[in-house]
């Protein structure tokens, strides 16, 4: 079985994070995911994320750090290695081109969501390192 790398973006906009809602017409429909996709042959991770975010929400951002790959193997055919980028919303207005909804959590907010299971490790970091994380954003003098 060949597990699959998928991006993700932790997007950061004014002290909240988004997560999107998988639609019917995707995989796991209904589970709550940091928007992302599958890494094409010979693509780097981040340009990867850049493309996904573009023709999933119709934004722009640009990453500022990274969290740690989440491996999980959904059935013995599926298995995939989530590899999660901080970033923020730099241009654009958002429109939901695969999406149900989205939504924008707080700290206290992140697990009022149902993740989907590859998800779950992601959001415990996130949680964890979140003040750090929003430091990192303010722009170095
Ligand atoms: N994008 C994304 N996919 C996730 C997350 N968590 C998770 O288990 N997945 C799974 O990883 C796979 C990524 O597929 P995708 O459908 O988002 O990627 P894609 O747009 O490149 O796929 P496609 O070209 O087959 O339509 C799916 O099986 C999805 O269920 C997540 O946080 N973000």
């Amino acid at each position: 079985m060949r597990t699959v790398p998928v991006t993700c973006a932790v997007i950061f906009h004014q002290g909240k994070v988004l997560a999107a809602q998988r639609s019917e017409a995707m995989d796991l429909p209904g589970k709550w995911e940091f928007p992302g996709g599958k890494v094409e042959e010979g693509e780097m991770p981040e340009d990867c994320l850049i493309r996904e975010i573009q023709e999933e929400l119709s934004i722009g951002i640009r990453i500022f750090g990274s969290l740690k790959i989440s491996e999980y193997a959904y059935s013995s055919e599926k298995s995939i290695r989530l590899i999660p980028f901080a970033a923020t919303w730099e241009t654009g207005e958002i429109q939901l081109l695969e999406h149900r909804q989205i939504i924008w959590l707080d700290q206290e907010e992140l697990f009022c969501v149902d993740w989907a299971a590859a998800d779950v490790p992601i959001v415990h970091e996130l949680q964890q390192k979140w003040v750090k994380l929003v430091e990192e954003i303010k722009p170095k003098r």
